[in-house]
């Protein structure tokens, strides 16, 4: 944690700050905001790593709540100079209702710019996400994701309670990498069921833009600071997250991790051709509708999954450098490297 002449004043709260950037916002916000005084982690799902974070100079307040219910949020938020609100369903597998969906992602926002307006917050910085900008396939997670950022940023400028205004900003990160992503945990268990293989579906060709989640959590950091001294430069503005990662397809990129772990892509000498990988796609989405009052089916495989793995993505931005001086943290190196560590310890946990 980091010590500082600084006097420590000021109040962070994290929703979702117990996700998997949630967790890397709360540790890096520790490290690297020495003005902290109390830092408020929000989330549904409390984990047991908070207790550790309790013994240095800053107050953890861990609140377990939902921000679908905006008394819980308005009690979190109260008093805290920065929301950070990450706090999303992101489920690209069908595992949970559109209705459900809209109302953590949509209504759950709404309940965080409310709660900064009646209580009087000030800075917001709320994590969005690249598919902002596309394939929207309607109706899914992504497109929510959509609605919750123009509300966000539709909220700038608002007054707040004492008379000043909301100042609020929204990131986009692409797909995040790094110690602790879920995916990346079942892609390397699905290898292990195979007898340490994996196959390709996807062409080497469509590449994809990927950041390492310490660097997304380092752009948190940096923009919740710009916002109360740059108001008037970095409110109601989108930054996109970005890094030295490579762009490779998804499943070429994964394996910068996998391969050191043991694992490998098998290349099947004739790639399924994209209509079949539809058809089984499209089977997998009326299988999971079919079983969903029985049991939750919900394959790698379905038509957001191939859609998206198919989706050439490329972000080439240095809004943030000229905004607020953004620095990805992290070099590529470094960031495969704790990757690679972070699997090779899943590896021993699996064994
Ligand atoms: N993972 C990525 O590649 C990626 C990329 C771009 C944007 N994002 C965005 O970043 C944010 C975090 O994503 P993540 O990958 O860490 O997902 P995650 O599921 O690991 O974390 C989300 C956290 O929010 C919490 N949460 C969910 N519903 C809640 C509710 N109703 N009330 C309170 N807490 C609730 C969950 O318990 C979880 O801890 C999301 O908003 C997501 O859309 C993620
Ligand atoms: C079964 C195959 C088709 C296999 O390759 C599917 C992989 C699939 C799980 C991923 C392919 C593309 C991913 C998405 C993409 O990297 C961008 C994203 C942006 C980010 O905002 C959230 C995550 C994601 C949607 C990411 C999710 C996993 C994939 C769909």
């Amino acid at each position: 944690m980091a010590e500082s002449t600084e006097v420590r004043k000021l109040v962070y709260l994290v929703t979702g700050g117990c996700g998997f950037l949630g967790e890397h916002v709360v540790r890096m916000l520790l490290q690297r905001e020495p003005r902290l005084s109390e830092l408020r982690v929000f989330d549904l799902h409390l984990g047991p790593w908070l207790e550790e974070l309790k013994t240095g100079p800053v107050q953890v307040t861990a609140i377990q709540g939902d921000v679908t219910e905006a008394h819980e949020v308005a009690a979190a938020v109260a008093g805290a100079h920065v929301v950070i609100h990450a706090a999303g369903l992101v489920d690209v597998f069908g595992r949970a209702s559109p209705k459900t969906i809209h109302e953590v992602n949509v209504q759950g926002t709404k309940n965080v710019i409310e709660a900064c307006v009646q209580t009087g917050t000030r800075f917001l910085v709320y994590t969005s996400s690249m598919e902002v900008v596309g394939p929207n396939i309607k109706g899914h997670p992504f497109y929510r994701k959509a609605q919750a950022e123009r509300l966000v940023l539709e909220a700038n400028g608002r007054e707040v309670r004492g008379g000043l205004p909301l100042v609020t900003c929204a990131l986009r990160p692409t797909g995040i990498y790094g110690e602790g992503h879920q995916i990346m945990r079942d892609f390397y268990h699905q290898g292990l069921r195979l007898g340490g293989r994996l196959f390709r579906a996807i062409p080497a060709s469509v590449e994809h833009g990927r950041v390492y989640v310490g660097n997304v959590a380092w752009m948190h950091v940096l923009v919740a600071r710009e916002l109360e001294r740059r108001a008037a430069l970095v409110g109601g503005q989108v930054y996109f997250c970005y890094d030295e990662s490579p762009y490779k397809s998804y499943e070429d990129f994964n394996m910068e991790f996998l391969g050191p772990c043991g694992l490998r892509l098998v290349e099947t000498r004739l790639l399924a051709p994209y209509w079949l990988l539809m058809l089984l796609a499209f089977l997998n989405a009326l299988l999971q509708w079919l079983l969903r009052p029985l049991l939750l089916y919900a394959p790698l495989l379905n038509p957001y999954t191939l859609a998206m793995a198919n989706t050439t993505f490329t972000v080439s931005t240095d809004k943030a450098q000229r905004h607020f001086g953004y620095e990805p943290l992290f070099s590529w190196e470094d960031s495969r490297t704790r990757t690679i560590r972070w699997v090779r310890a899943m590896e021993g946990s699996a064994q």
